[in-house]
């Protein structure tokens, strides 16, 4: 489980949150939420490197914070891409040679816990590529161009993706240039390996774990970490 490599994509310009900056800089508990995002992996014993990816604007801005935080184990900050997807594989590509199994984590995802983290390392261990999603709550419906509901999908097999996802490094390497090669885009990474045809597995996420991507991603990200204080 020892020697991976961590992909923090972090190179988004947080348009959904209307912030007028990169919502990764806004502050959870006195902290930007990409310090809180990366922490997890600083402390985790099973990670020997990080790769930060960044818009080129906040290059230096993200270089000032892993020295000011003393996260000792970013290896690189690179710059990302137009998508996600451009971004993760920009920072696939910098890790060292020596990594074999690659985690990719959003730079917008603050509240993973070490635990949760470990947890997932553990189920995840004996598979090509693991992810983690939650059981969904809602009643999920598929609708046409119009608005008309054309199918009510079975909610027992729906999961609710998260970050982070796991991948042999050969594989995740693989899908990222066929996609790219072929301009096909997925949402996710695991996506562009189902594309190819390679099994994912999923793996029970947490309710916690949520992405910072609206305003009030924000203040319920403040009430998680309150209520983890008590
Ligand atoms: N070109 C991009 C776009 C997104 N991301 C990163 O991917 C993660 C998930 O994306 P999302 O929450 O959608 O962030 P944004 O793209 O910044 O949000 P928005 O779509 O609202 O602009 C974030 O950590 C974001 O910084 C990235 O590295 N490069
Ligand atoms: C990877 C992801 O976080 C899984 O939920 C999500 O798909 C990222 O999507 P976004 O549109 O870039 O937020």
């Amino acid at each position: 489980m020892a020697n991976l490599g961590i992909v923090i994509p972090a190179a988004g310009q947080g348009k959904r949150m209307g912030a007028g900056c990169n919502k990764q800089f806004l502050q959870l508990k006195g902290q930007p939420i990409l310090i809180h995002a990366v922490r997890v992996f600083q402390m985790s014993d099973y990670v020997s490197e990080i790769v930060i990816v960044g818009a080129e604007n906040d290059l230096a801005l993200i270089k000032e914070l892993v020295d000011h935080y003393k996260l000792d184990k970013v290896v690189s900050v690179c710059q990302g891409g137009a998508q996600r997807q451009d971004s993760v594989r920009s920072g696939v590509l910098a890790l060292s040679p020596a990594i074999q199994r690659v985690v990719v984590h959003d730079g917008a995802r603050p509240l993973l816990t070490l635990k949760d983290f470990h947890r997932f390392l553990q189920e995840a261990e004996g598979f090509s590529a693991a992810i983690m999603g939650i059981q969904v709550k809602d009643t999920i419906k598929q609708v046409n161009n119009s608005g008309i509901v054309t199918d009510t999908l079975p909610r027992e097999l729906l999961r609710a993706v998260q970050t982070p996802q796991i991948f042999e490094r050969n594989k995740l390497e693989e899908a990222h240039m066929r996609a790219a090669s072929v301009g096909y885009y997925g949402t996710d990474d695991a996506s562009l390996l189902e594309w190819i045809g390679y099994p994912v597995q999923m793996i029970e996420g947490s309710l916690e774990n949520i992405k910072v991507t609206t305003p009030e991603d924000l203040w319920l990200s403040e009430r998680i970490l309150a209520m983890r204080e008590k």
